[in-house]
């Protein structure tokens, strides 16, 4: 099927991605963990918590609106945790400080930096990250660069990032069907909205708000996550 086809098919039959066939190769979906925008050294209990309570692959420190030296402060305890629980630790937008609290890896948005110099500083194991947006032509150009995923986003509505693109289902399927490098889906994605991202080809979910904002606590909803069909360890 195209992706114009999947697209059709989605326009007929809102359900229809609910339903979509995940390529049965592919391995399980897995959960990545996006800090919520600010923290308080209590943040380290929750933290254990939602890694105790379901699969999780990656954690990204997404601290904004303060200084790298607050934000290393913040993230060894942090890095301590996931390291004790076997998930990567990834800094979000600062190769040089991914580089100084020697981090598993890098998220790079579109203005953060480039991939190759992340490379290069970071090495041939750091795991290299990149915003995508809604475009195949960033994502063959970050696939090109040596990223070890992209990120397409925002798919829908969320309060934790103004976003302005909105991809649609079919670009996980386009990408997955024509490249190895992993594909993300983030933006707004919660446990109820999670399967058709999971059918259509997504191997992580990055998900903030709908875990650490969850009404019934973080560990709850990754418990929630845990069960949607497809997700997996
Ligand atoms: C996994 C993942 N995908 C996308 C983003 C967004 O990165 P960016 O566009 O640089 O925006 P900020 O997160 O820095 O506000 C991300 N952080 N992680
Ligand atoms: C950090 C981020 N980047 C996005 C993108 O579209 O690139 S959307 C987003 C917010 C993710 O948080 P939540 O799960 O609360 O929506
Ligand atoms: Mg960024």
């Amino acid at each position: 099927m195209t992706d114009e086809d999947f697209d059709d098919e989605l326009r007929l039959d809102p359900g229809f991605a609910d339903r979509f066939e995940r390529d049965e190769k592919k391995p399980a979906c897995q959960l990545y963990l996006i800090s919520p925008p600010r923290i308080d050294a209590g943040f380290a209990e929750v933290l254990k918590a939602a890694l105790d309570a379901g699969p999780v692959a990656a954690f990204q420190l997404r601290l904004k609106g303060i200084d790298e030296h607050a934000i290393a402060d913040l993230a060894r305890p942090l890095q301590a945790i996931c390291a004790d629980k076997g998930v990567a630790f990834i800094v979000n937008d600062s190769i040089g400080l991914a580089k100084r609290l020697n981090a598993d890896g890098v998220h790079l948005g579109q203005e953060d930096g480039d991939a190759r110099e992340a490379r290069q500083i970071l090495g041939p194991q750091a795991q290299i990250g990149v915003t995508c947006h809604d475009s195949r032509h960033l994502a063959m150009e970050a696939g090109e660069a040596g990223a070890d995923y992209v990120a397409f986003g925002a798919f829908y509505p969320t309060e934790t990032k103004e976003t302005k693109h909105r991809p649609e289902l079919s670009i996980l399927g386009w990408w997955s069907t024509l490249f190895e490098v992993p594909c993300v889906a983030i933006g707004g994605v919660t446990p109820d909205n999670a399967a058709p991202l999971v059918a259509a080809g997504a191997d992580f979910l990055a998900v903030s708000g709908s875990v650490w904002n969850a009404p019934d606590g973080p560990a709850a909803a990754v418990k929630r996550f845990a069960a949607v069909p497809g997700m997996g360890a």
